[in-house]
């Protein structure tokens, strides 16, 4: 069976192990974890029957898959000191936020098969949106089985690496935004005296519906939204005063941030 490693399982890679267990696209013990701390992935280990190795390059020794798992600012460092454990039998997968394929090459090797990957959150419960390039020695057989851990997740689309930063920012970040948005009405919906688990459940599954929406119909979403404002009524007024507290603005301007940032991160 192919066992895959997770290096680092902090709320991203805690994401994707619940998501992989929920499809049962992997047995719990051919799961392999280490992070920084025993304190934190020992207990997570052991809670869900997954195997713990006490060290970064035992991961890679044990794994087929490894996935790099740990925030931008230490994968170098774990990529030189993964780099012995490493051989092209294996493959390494990265879901770190700005780091290219040619970055991870320089670390670890020009022979070694690499899929960088960008997940959601949402891979969780099944409904992800993930981003993959490979790299030139990942083909075939191998590849299928590396994009594959990602297909059982939700939506797979496979990216130029030169899109990955406004993907990053449309797909890996929103849900955050989205949550955002979402805790905004419910809270005007407190406002007017729902309790806040009512209103949360209502503004969520508004917005679920009305991203199904979008996705099912053939419509563009500025001509659903004219669907909605009836003439002279409360929609219009609403989305008037939403343009005029600068909403499209204020989702542009948070886009830029976020690119800019991943750009910084690379
Ligand atoms: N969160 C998200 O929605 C998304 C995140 N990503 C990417 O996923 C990566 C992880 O993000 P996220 O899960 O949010 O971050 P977290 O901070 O939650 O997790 C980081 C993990 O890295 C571990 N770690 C740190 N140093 C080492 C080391 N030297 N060796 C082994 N493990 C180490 C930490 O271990 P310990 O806890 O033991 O200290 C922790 O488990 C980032 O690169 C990010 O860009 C990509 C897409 C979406
Ligand atoms: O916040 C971050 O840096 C990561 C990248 C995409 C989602 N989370």
């Amino acid at each position: 069976m192919t066992k895959i490693g997770f290096i680092g399982v902090g709320g991203m890679a805690q994401a994707i192990i619940g998501g992989l267990l929920k499809a049962r696209a992997f047995a719990p013990a051919d799961i392999v974890v280490h992070s920084h701390q025993a304190a934190h992935y020992q207990p997570y280990a052991q809670r869900l029957g997954l195997t713990a190795v006490t060290s970064n390059a035992d991961l890679v020794a044990a794994s087929d898959l490894v996935v790099l798992a740990v925030t931008p600012n230490v994968a170098a460092t774990v990529l030189t000191e993964i780099k012995p454990a490493l051989t092209p039998q294996k493959t390494l997968i990265s879901i770190v936020a700005g780091l290219t394929l040619a970055k991870m090459a320089t670390l670890v090797g020009d022979q070694q098969p690499i899929l960088r990957t960008l997940p959601n959150v949402n891979v969780e419960i099944g409904a992800g949106m993930t981003a993959v390039a490979a790299n030139t020695e990942l083909t075939g057989a191998a590849r299928t089985t590396a994009e594959d851990v990602f297909n059982v997740l939700g939506s797979t689309t496979t990216l130029n690496e030169d899109q990955f930063g406004i993907f990053s920012a449309l797909a890996g970040s929103s849900p955050a935004y989205i949550d955002f948005f979402i805790d905004s009405l419910s809270r005007a919906g407190v406002k007017y005296g729902l309790s806040k688990q009512q209103a949360t459940q209502i503004a969520a599954q508004a917005t679920l519906g009305s991203a199904q929406m979008v996705l099912k119909s053939d419509k563009i979403p500025f001509a659903l939204i004219d669907q909605v404002a009836s003439p002279g009524g409360s929609t219009v007024a609403g989305l008037l005063a939403m343009e005029e507290a600068g909403l499209m603005t204020a989702v542009v301007k948070g886009i830029d941030a976020t690119v800019q940032r991943d750009h910084e991160n690379a």
